[in-house]
């Protein structure tokens, strides 16, 4: 029995990394009458049955996952958007973040395009709200911040199309470029076809590249109940114990602490919005649909 962890899935096979040695696996039948699957990033024991091949038996405990991309354990989602072309969408960087807040998954959040448009008034929105931030045109600035951001951990990236991944991934490190390219043709990205997941190394971390995901979709698979909700918007928590009416929804009552402050400017308005927004479906969601 073996220990290591699974950089890559395709097709029902598991890559399992042990110290370097790689194994192809499928898993033990058991997973699918628990209805767990083996997801990349997953710690597992597996048994080799032959030379280069096993089977995952055991799935060890996960400290968190997402379900868009199927990753699990996950240090950090760095959240990749454009100041300009496309423009961010402040909704959907919103959802992102309260997910993560709610499967206390860090986020760092990386602004491309510096060169088009002031990207200021953007970063200080999540620089206050305690976010890590960094700007930069990826054509021209050295990516060093970003490698930072990501040293030592795995990450997931997450970001619409246009907003500049390849070209920062390149930026770091142009041979990884190449290899998820050669990824996304094989496979034909965007199209419904069997995706593939897997975990490159880069800048002592590693980054799970998975085609085809856009930051919304990943937004709109995961589930968050409302009264949780106001534990994910990190600036509000000085406020939120400010309210006249315990069980307060921070959404429009009289004496709310959350909506004094923004009135005073002391939250952005965009965030609020975004969470308003977000009650609102939460209000819509059975407790069966709320998943991890
Ligand atoms: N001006 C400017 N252009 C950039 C910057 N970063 C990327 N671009 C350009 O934006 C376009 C899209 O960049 P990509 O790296 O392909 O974007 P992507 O996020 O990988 O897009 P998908 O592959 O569709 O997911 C390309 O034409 C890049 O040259 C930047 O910082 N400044
Ligand atoms: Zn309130």
């Amino acid at each position: 029995m073996r220990e290591g962890r699974i950089v890559r899935q395709t097709s029902g096979f598991y890559y399992v990394d042990c110290g370097g040695e790689v194994f192809s696996c499928r898993a033990r039948g058991l997973f699918r009458k628990e209805g767990v699957t083996p997801l990349v990033g997953d710690l597992v024991r597996m048994e080799e049955t032959e030379p280069g091949c096993g089977f995952v038996v055991e799935i060890l405990p996960r400290r968190n996952n997402l379900i868009r991309p199927p990753v699990a354990n996950v240090d950090l989602l760095l959240l990749i958007l454009s100041i300009a072309d496309p423009a961010p969408n402040l909704t959907v960087v919103d959802k992102l973040l309260a997910i993560a807040e709610y499967k206390g998954i860090d986020v760092s959040i990386v602004v491309t395009k510096s060169d088009l448009a002031d990207p200021s008034g953007l970063c200080r929105i999540y620089r206050e709200a305690g976010y890590p931030v960094a700007a930069l045109n990826s054509l021209s600035d050295s990516p060093d911040a970003i490698r930072e951001m990501i040293r030592g951990k795995l990450c997931v990236l997450a970001g619409n199309t246009g907003v500049g991944k390849s070209t920062l991934l390149n930026a770091m490190e142009p041979s990884l470029t190449l290899r998820t390219g050669e990824t996304s043709r094989k496979l034909g990205r965007g199209r419904h076809t069997t995706r593939v997941t897997e975990l490159f190394e880069l800048a002592g971390g590693m980054i799970a590249d998975t085609p085809g995901f856009s930051a919304l979709e990943t937004a709109q698979f995961e589930r968050i109940r409302k009264e949780e909700l106001e534990l994910c918007f990190r600036e509000f928590e000085p406020y939120r114990t400010g309210c006249r009416f315990t069980g307060c929804s921070h959404t429009k009552e009289k004496g709310c602490g959350v909506l004094a402050a923004v009135e005073r400017g002391e939250i952005p308005l965009s965030r609020h919005k975004s969470y308003c927004e977000m009650y609102e479906e939460a209000r819509q969601i059975k407790d069966w649909e709320v998943v991890g």
